[in-house]
């Protein structure tokens, strides 16, 4: 049973799961941090983004989740508590629901290391049913595609670069074929402009 607050009702804590631009920029105040994975999930690129990362013109591409029994995802958990509960969904609400096209679920996430018990926490899902979604494309699409776009909070591949580093730097153990072959078509389509300039 989750803590309540007495008076509200509302939660007094709660764990929010980052799994792509929440791994390195989470930008609200939280009480501290887990990496670790859920389980059932895959992560993929194969979420539109025309306003973070794209813009109407050339969408670009950001990660969400596809359900897979056989699969989980790696990232982080992020503990807010008292006001930061209310803050921080406040400002996820228009970050990644109004802004990005993502709802929100409750997962159990599962802390890295021995004995640690599982949580449950919020994890915001675009789902295929969302007008920005993408939907599958090969490594070499989806890597051209986020090498050309730009969006308000940056360029596409420092969204790519940044998810690849966390995951090189905090979960060294896993293999994630699609991050790391998208992000070797994207620096690929770098080096050929940068060569040809
Ligand atoms: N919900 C995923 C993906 C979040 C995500 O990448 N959302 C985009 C919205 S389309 C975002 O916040 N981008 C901010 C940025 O790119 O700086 C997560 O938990 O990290």
């Amino acid at each position: 049973m989750k803590p309540q607050d007495i008076t509200t009702g509302k939660p007094s804590s709660l764990w929010i799961f980052g799994y792509g631009s929440l791994v390195w920029k989470p930008d609200f105040k939280y009480r501290r941090s887990q990496v670790g994975y859920i389980q059932g999930y895959k992560r993929r690129f194969w979420h539109g983004d025309n306003f973070h990362r794209g813009n109407d013109e050339l969408p670009g591409r950001v990660v969400t989740l596809i359900e897979d029994d056989d699969e989980s995802t790696w990232g982080v958990a992020f503990e807010v508590t008292g006001s930061q509960v209310e803050e921080s969904l406040k400002y996820l609400n228009v970050r990644e629901g109004v802004r990005g096209g993502y709802v929100t679920k409750m997962v159990e996430f599962f802390p890295e290391g021995e004995n640690q018990p599982s949580v449950q926490a919020l994890v915001y899902i675009a789902t295929a049913d969302n007008t920005l979604y993408l939907g599958p494309a090969s490594s070499e699409m989806i890597g051209v595609q986020i090498a050309v776009c730009r969006g308000k909070s940056g360029h596409n591949l420092e969204y790519l670069l940044r998810l690849a580093e966390f995951m090189r730097n905090s979960c060294p153990q896993v293999e994630d074929h699609h991050l790391f072959s998208i992000e070797a078509a994207a620096l690929t389509v770098v080096s050929y402009v940068l060569a040809s300039q």
